[in-house]
C-alpha cells in the first residue's frame, strides 16, 4: 500500500494531554491481603530450657520509649480542663452505647454506679506523687458528682488525642521543637474559624509514625538512545553508531531486621530509583541506573495508597521487586535495516513507574504485655530480657511498644513486646492503648499483668479483658497468662489469696510474681514460651511464599508488553474529538523522541500498520477533528488522492493552536 504523508509545510506541535506513564491502578485487581498470620517461627525446644536472664545480646533489645518530663503530668490545667469536656469526646463515638454497657457490667459487679462513668477511685489504682490536692477538690467543686471523691488520678489529660487521625499537615506542631520530646498537654481542642465547630489533635507524630508512614516510589527512567555515525579517516559512510539509553533503576523492599519502627520514614519519604545513562556515539549503551531499596522493618504491610495490599514483608532479609525501572530508549544504530541503513531516528527512554505507597507496620513479637497503665509491664521486659525501657511510677510511661528478646538454651529466643498501659475506653481511644493494640494481633500469646497493690486487682483484671475483646474479639481468643505483680508489697501479697481463688473459680490459674526482685518472673516466661511452642505447631501451614513477592514488577511488566494494536476508540461528537486509548500506544508515544524527523514518519506508518487509521475511517472521523492518540493531540486531515486508490484518507498531525 503506498504510502504518503501529508505534513508538507506545518510544523507539528504536540500537546500532550495527560501523562503517558503506565498506570499502577490496574495492582488493584490483585486478589487483596496474604494470609497476615504466615509468619513462620524458628524451630523451637519444647520444654524450654532455664531462662538467662542475661544472655540476651544487647543489639537484639531495643526500645523507642521516650520519657515524657515528669513536669507534663502536673495537674495545672485539670480544673479547667473539666471532665465534662473529655466525656463529650467519647460521647461522640459511636461506640459509646456499647461502653456505656460494659460500664454497666463492671457496674453491677463491684457496685458503684456505672451512669457517673468508672472513676479511678472504683478502679482502685493508686500513684504515689500525683494524689490530687484538696486545691484541686475545691476548683472541681461542680464536678464531684462525676469525678468522684478523693479521685487519686485523673487521665483526663491523656483522652485528647484523636486516634486514627490522618491529618498529615500538623507533624511539627506536636513537637516543642526539641528532638524526642513530646509535648503532651491537653491543647487538643480548637476552635475552628466558624467557632462552632471543634477539632481535636491528632496522636502526636512521633506516635503516629511509629508504625505507619506514607511514601512515593518511582523507579528510574530508562536513558535515550542516540543518533550518531561513524566518522573515521578512511572510513567513508561508516553507517548508524548511536547506542542504546540504559534501563532505568529498580525499587525494591527490603527488610531489615534491624529496624523496628517506620519512624525513619518520617524524615524520608521520596524515594527515587536512579535514571539510566542516554545511549552515546560509538555503539555506547548507557549505563543501569541505580536501584533503591526501601528498607522497612519486619512486620510491614505494604498497601498501595488508597488501594489494596500489595504484599506483608515478615522476615529479615525478605525483598521485593516492586517497580521495574523503565527500558532505555534504543539508538539509531539499533534502527538499522536493508532498507533503511541511514536511520535518523533514536526512542526516549521507558519512563519508570511511580506509586505512593502506605506502610503499616504490625510488630512481629510472639507474645505481647498487657495490663493497666502502671501494672509493672516494662519492669518484667526489662528483668526478663536485655531491652531497657523507661520504668516510673506514674501511668503511661510507655508510649511506644518496647521488643525485647529472651533467649532460652540451644539458641531458642522469643520476642516479647511491652505495650502502653490500657484504660477503660482504649478500644474507643481512650489512653495510648488503642493505637497499639493492633500490635498483638500478631502475638500468638499474651501475658496479662496485674498490677497486685491495686486496690481491686480482680476488677483491674476485668477491665483490661473487657477493653481486649471490645477491641477484637480474636485478640481476646488469644492464649494468654495472668501474672499478679508486686507481691513483695504487703498489701499485694494480701490480696493475692482471694485474687487466685476467684480466677481459678473461673477456670484460670494465675501466676503471681515480683518484677522488681525477680520472683516468680521465671516460671510467666517459661509458661509463655510454652504455649508460644504449641502455637507454633499449629501455624505451620500457613507460609508466605517468597518468591510471590516480586508479583506487582510482573504485573507491571505484563502491562508494559501489552500489544500496540490493542486499543480503544471513544468518540465525542460535541468537541468532535476521538481518543484512542491503549497501553502500547502510549507506551509508543511517550518514547517517541519528535527530535528526528523519521520518527513522525515512523509515528504514521505505525499507526497505519496498527489499524488506528483504518478504525477510525470506519468510525468516520472528518477533516479537521481532533484525534487523542496516547496522550497527544492531533488533527485529521484527508490526505490528497494523488496516491492511488488503496491510499484512501490518511491523516496528519498538525498544530492544534
Ligand atoms: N514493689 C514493686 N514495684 C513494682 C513491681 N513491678 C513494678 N513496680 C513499680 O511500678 C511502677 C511502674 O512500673 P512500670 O514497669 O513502669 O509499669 P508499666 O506497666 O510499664 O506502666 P506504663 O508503661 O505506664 O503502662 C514502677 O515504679 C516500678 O518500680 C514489683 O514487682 N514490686
Ligand atoms: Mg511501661
Amino acid at each position: 500500500m503506498a504510502f504518503s504523508t501529508v505534513f508538507s509545510a506545518t510544523t507539528l506541535h504536540f500537546k500532550p494531554l495527560s501523562s503517558s506513564r503506565p498506570q499502577t491502578n490496574s495492582n488493584k485487581q490483585r486478589p487483596s491481603n496474604k494470609n497476615p498470620k504466615t509468619r513462620k517461627l524458628k524451630s523451637l525446644s519444647y520444654p524450654p530450657p532455664a531462662l538467662h536472664s542475661s544472655a540476651v545480646e544487647g543489639g537484639d533489645a531495643t526500645t523507642f520509649t521516650r520519657l515524657p518530663p515528669k513536669d507534663d503530668f502536673i495537674f495545672d490545667n485539670l480544673a479547667s480542663q473539666s471532665l465534662s469536656e473529655e466525656i463529650k469526646l467519647s460521647d461522640s463515638n459511636p461506640a459509646a452505647t456499647t461502653t456505656r454497657k460494659l460500664d454497666e457490667k463492671l457496674g453491677e459487679k463491684y457496685g458503684f454506679d456505672s451512669r457517673n462513668g468508672i472513676s479511678q477511685e472504683n478502679l482502685g489504682l493508686g500513684y504515689e506523687g500525683y494524689e490530687v490536692t484538696d486545691d484541686l477538690d475545691d476548683e472541681n467543686e461542680g464536678n464531684d458528682e462525676r469525678s468522684g471523691k478523693n479521685m487519686r488520678f485523673d487521665y483526663g489529660r491523656f483522652e485528647l488525642y484523636e486516634v486514627g487521625s490522618d491529618d498529615e499537615h500538623d507533624d511539627e506542631d506536636d513537637f516543642d521543637g526539641e528532638e524526642g520530646l513530646m509535648v503532651f498537654e491537653s491543647e487538643g481542642v480548637e476552635e475552628e474559624e466558624d467557632g462552632t465547630k471543634e477539632k481535636e489533635k491528632g496522636v502526636p507524630a512521633v506516635m503516629r509514625c511509629f508504625d505507619r508512614a506514607k511514601i512515593f516510589v518511582k523507579a528510574g527512567d530508562g536513558g535515550n538512545g542516540v543518533v550518531a555515525f561513524r566518522r573515521e579517516k578512511f572510513v567513508p559512510l561508516g553507517g548508524p553508531s548511536g547506542g542504546d539509553g540504559g534501563r532505568g533503576g529498580n525499587v525494591y523492599v527490603e527488610v531489615d531486621g534491624a529496624m523496628n519502627s517506620l519512624l525513619p520514614f518520617r524524615k524520608s519519604v521520596h524515594f527515587r530509583a536512579g535514571r539510566g545513562s542516554h545511549g552515546q556515539g560509538q555503539q555506547k549503551n548507557g549505563a543501569k541506573g541505580e536501584n533503591v531499596v526501601v528498607k522497612v522493618p519486619p512486620g510491614t504491610v505494604v498497601r498501595e495508597s488508597g488501594g489494596d495490599v500489595l504484599f506483608e514483608l515478615l522476615h529479615p532479609g525478605q525483598r521485593a521487586l516492586l517497580l521495574p525501572g523503565g527500558r532505555g530508549g534504543r539508538g539509531n544504530a539499533s534502527f538499522k535495516t536493508g532498507m533503511n541503513k541511514v536511520p535518523k531516528i533514536a526512542e526516549n527512554g521507558e519512563e519508570g513507574p511511580e506509586m505512593w505507597l502506605e506502610l503499616e507496620l504490625k510488630l512481629v513479637a510472639d507474645v505481647g504485655i498487657v495490663g493497666a497503665p502502671n501494672a509493672g509491664k516494662s519492669t518484667f521486659l526489662s528483668v526478663i530480657s536485655a531491652a531497657q525501657p523507661a520504668i516510673a511510677n506514674y501511668p503511661f510511661t510507655t508510649l511506644l511498644p518496647n521488643l525485647g528478646v529472651v533467649s532460652f538454651d540451644y539458641d531458642a529466643t522469643m520476642v516479647v513486646a511491652d505495650l502502653p498501659g490500657l484504660l477503660e475506653g482504649a478500644h474507643r481511644g481512650f489512653g495510648l492503648g488503642h493505637e497499639f493494640l493492633r500490635h498483638t494481633e500478631r502475638c500468638s500469646v499474651l501475658v496479662h499483668i496485674v498490677d497486685g497493690s491495686s486496690e481491686q486487682p480482680e476488677y483491674e483484671f476485668d477491665a483490661v479483658r473487657l477493653e481486649l475483646e471490645m477491641f477484637s474479639p480474636e485478640l481476646a481468643e488469644k492464649p494468654y497468662i495472668v501474672a499478679y505483680n508486686k507481691m513483695d508489697l504487703p498489701e499485694a501479697s494480701e490480696n493475692w489469696p482471694s485474687f487466685k481463688e476467684a480466677l481459678q473459680a473461673r477456670g484460670i490459674e494465675p501466676f503471681c510474681m515480683s518484677a522488681v526482685t525477680g520472683n516468680g518472673t521465671q516460671e510467666v516466661t517459661n509458661s509463655a514460651y510454652e504455649l508460644v511452642c504449641k502455637n507454633a505447631a499449629n501455624k505451620e501451614e500457613g507460609i508466605l511464599d517468597p518468591t510471590d513477592l516480586d508479583y506487582v514488577a510482573d504485573m507491571m511488566q505484563k502491562q508494559r508488553a501489552a500489544p500496540i494494536s490493542e486499543f480503544e476508540i471513544s468518540h465525542d461528537s460535541s468537541t468532535k474529538t476521538w481518543h484512542v486509548m491503549g497501553a502500547g500506544l502510549q507506551r509508543f508515544v511517550q518514547m517517541t523522541n519528535w527530535r528526528y524527523k523519521d520518527s513522525e514518519r515512523r509515528f504514521q506508518h505505525v499507526l497505519e500498520a496498527c489499524g488506528v487509521n483504518k478504525s477510525l475511517m470506519k468510525l468516520g472521523v472528518k477533516e479537521g477533528d481532533t484525534v487523542i492518540v496516547g496522550g497527544m493531540e492531533l488533527v485529521w486531515h484527508d490526505a490528497p488522492d494523488s496516491s492511488g486508490p488503496t491510499s484512501g484518507k490518511k491523516w496528519a498531525a498538525e498544530s492544534v493552536e
